[in-house]
């Protein structure tokens, strides 16, 4: 079985290393890497979705070149300086509201961002859910001064409601990423007035065709985002967004900069901030080079199996 297990530059999102399982069939390569702490039932979409990508195939694009964000984690603000320069983004999404970042950290952290970037760039934030309703306002309002400007605030607060009292109180647009996710329906979030752009993520959302379906019922602007994938994974989310009827924004799918290394030789890493829309993904032809230990082989086979039979 081909699983992977891959070293990430920076801590992210709580973790350090990236693991999953590659899978081939008629149409090419796919990816299943839910998190670790998903159980069976939330990472069935990600199995469908990489089934898709590796039964099926995708649907005709309608671009060919999409211009991503660059990433940047919980860093210093030196750190997130050189990360933005050296990313060739023109937009940045920096991580704020961490447990280990105070919210001084945060403003100097996208005010390093920010001089990276010069004053044409666009930045982004993402709270994953992290404040209420007030410190959300007041937090909003010291970022914006400090970005000189944010483009958008990615779910500030854990529930629906919250998002549209945030959104009533603050001039920065709202972006929906988890209760997109969590959401059974997507147009709660719309219908609530709850947020100005949607966050769309393939795998967790069960692939290509049923990301398109979200985005056409939630009516919003999307931002296709990936979910720390190697190349193959990120190839699913660029057939996303080279799929998306429209497309305002960059895409948060420049994460390769997360990872120590890739499975592809053909990695999709940026250049001058966009990334080519492939028909299929990469070929994974590095995949030996990171194979994991015994134990994790039979923790993924057992958990794909598990999976597979729901
Ligand atoms: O959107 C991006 O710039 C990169 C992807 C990204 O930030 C995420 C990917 C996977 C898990 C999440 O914690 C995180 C997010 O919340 O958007
Ligand atoms: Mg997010």
């Amino acid at each position: 079985m081909d699983v992977y297990s891959l070293r990430m530059r920076t801590r992210f999102r709580g973790i350090t290393v990236r693991e999953g399982v590659l899978l081939h069939g008629p149409a090419g390569w796919g990816e299943f890497c839910p998190f670790t702490e998903y159980d069976d039932a939330e990472s069935a979409p990600w199995l469908a979705s990489a089934v898709e990508a590796s039964e099926v195939g995708w649907p005709s694009p309608v671009r060919d070149r999409i211009e991503v964000n660059t990433t940047v984690p919980v860093v210093s603000p030196d750190e997130a300086y050189r990360m933005v320069a050296a990313s060739g983004c023109r937009t940045a999404k920096v991580k704020v509201a961490d447990p280990r970042s105070s919210l001084v950290d945060d403003c100097e952290r996208v005010a390093a961002v920010r001089d990276a970037l010069g004053p044409s760039g666009a930045i982004r934030v993402d709270a994953n859910m992290a404040w209420e309703v007030d410190p959300a306002v007041d937090a909003i309002r010291v970022l914006d001064k400090a970005a000189d400007g944010l483009e958008y605030v990615e779910q500030p607060c854990v529930s629906i409601e919250e998002l549209a009292a945030v959104r009533r109180r603050v001039d920065v647009r709202i972006a929906a990423d988890e209760s997109i996710r969590r959401a059974e329906d997507p147009l709660k979030v719309a219908v609530a007035g709850a947020a100005d752009i949607a966050v769309l993520k393939v795998a967790p959302l069960g692939g290509v065709r049923r990301a398109l379906e979200v985005a056409e019922a939630c009516g919003l602007p999307c931002v296709v985002s990936s979910a720390v994938e190697t190349s193959v994974g990120l190839a699913a989310g660029l057939a996303l967004a080279g799929a998306l009827p429209s497309l305002e924004f960059a895409c948060g799918l420049g994460t390769m900069s997360l990872l120590e290394n890739d499975v592809c030789s053909a990695s999709l890493s940026p250049v001058d901030g966009q990334l080519p829309v492939p028909r299929s993904a990469p070929e994974p032809d590095l995949r030996d080079r990171f194979r994991p230990d015994e134990d994790t082989l039979t923790r993924w086979a057992a958990r794909l199996a598990r999976v597979r039979s729901r």
